[in-house]
């Protein structure tokens, strides 16, 4: 499992300060780790796929033995699509996420976002990528429980660098997108399960990433919920010219996707 499903079942609700406060430094974790930041050219071009996958594999050292995760994964996200990964459980789908997110590198294999090699770059050269180029909806990034759904949007500009004077519109625009420009003042326990989910694509969209990825965004929600997050994707695919890629289980969501990879043991069939 990955490092972030560790705390997939952490309530939402906490109320104690250190608790979160590590939920703080989990959510600000690029900010926090890029001290000297490298030059990277960020700029992307219109055209072109945005992120391609050559021949990844990924094998991890447990009790000493080798375990191929991965087993030569090609795949391309092009974009303003919708892209899904499904697979049964431990078939790999999370661990490619990683990958696809610069948050793990390839045992073997290549993977550009856009023209930058992530299997070769630095992890703070990655975590300026991601930092600036990269949604996440994963539980690790999770909502802070303290704060309201405003102060939630707003804390990831903060923590993106975008200047203050941009803050009040753009909260309130993402907001707005998602559907709950009423709930800005409620903080993360008085908001449904799919309305917390909604505070967490507008976070993870306010800083005008290139790329949303989301790690199983409806596994909690019952099917009418899962359905407004899958239409509130496909709106901002088109409002904010982004790319998605998530993980799922479910099979009544995959016909909203523009392509769809089967996973069965680290390998698409
Ligand atoms: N850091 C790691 N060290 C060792 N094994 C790992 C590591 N990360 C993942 N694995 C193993 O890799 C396999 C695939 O895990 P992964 O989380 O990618 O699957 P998944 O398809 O996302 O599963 P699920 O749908 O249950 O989340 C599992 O057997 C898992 O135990």
């Amino acid at each position: 499992m990955a490092w972030w499903k560790r705390n997939a079942t952490q309530t939402a609700v906490v109320d104690d300060q250190s608790d979160a406060d590590m939920e703080t430094a989990a959510a600000v974790e690029p900010a926090a780790v890029v001290s000297n930041q490298p030059s990277v050219d960020l700029s992307i071009p219109a055209s072109g796929p945005l992120l391609t996958v050559e021949a990844v594999e990924r094998t991890f050292q447990v009790g000493g033995q080798p375990l191929h995760v991965l087993k030569g994964i090609n795949m391309e996200l092009r974009q303003r699509q919708l892209v899904m990964l499904r697979g049964r459980s431990g078939s790999g789908k999370t661990t490619l996420l990683n990958m696809i997110g610069g948050l793990d590198q390839p045992t073997k294999g290549h993977i550009f976002f856009q023209d930058l090699p992530f299997h070769t770059m630095s992890d703070n050269e990655r975590t300026l990528v991601r930092r600036k180029q990269m949604g996440f909806i994963f539980q690790a990034f999770a909502l802070m429980p303290l704060l309201s759904a405003y102060e939630n949007v707003e804390l990831s500009l903060r923590m993106a660098g975008v200047p203050g004077s941009q803050w009040k519109e753009r909260v309130t625009h993402c907001l707005d997108l998602v559907g709950l420009s009423k709930r800005m003042s409620h903080r993360p326990f008085e908001l449904s399960g799919g309305e917390q989910q909604r505070v967490a694509i507008a976070k993870s969209i306010a800083h005008k990433p290139r790329l949303l990825l989301a790690d199983e965004p409806t596994a909690e929600l019952d099917s009418q919920m899962a359905a407004q997050i899958m239409s509130v994707f496909q709106n901002i695919i088109q409002t904010e010219q982004v790319t998605i890629c998530m993980t799922t289980h479910d099979p009544t969501i995959l016909e909203v996707a523009d392509h769809v990879y089967e996973m069965v043991d680290g390998r698409f069939i």
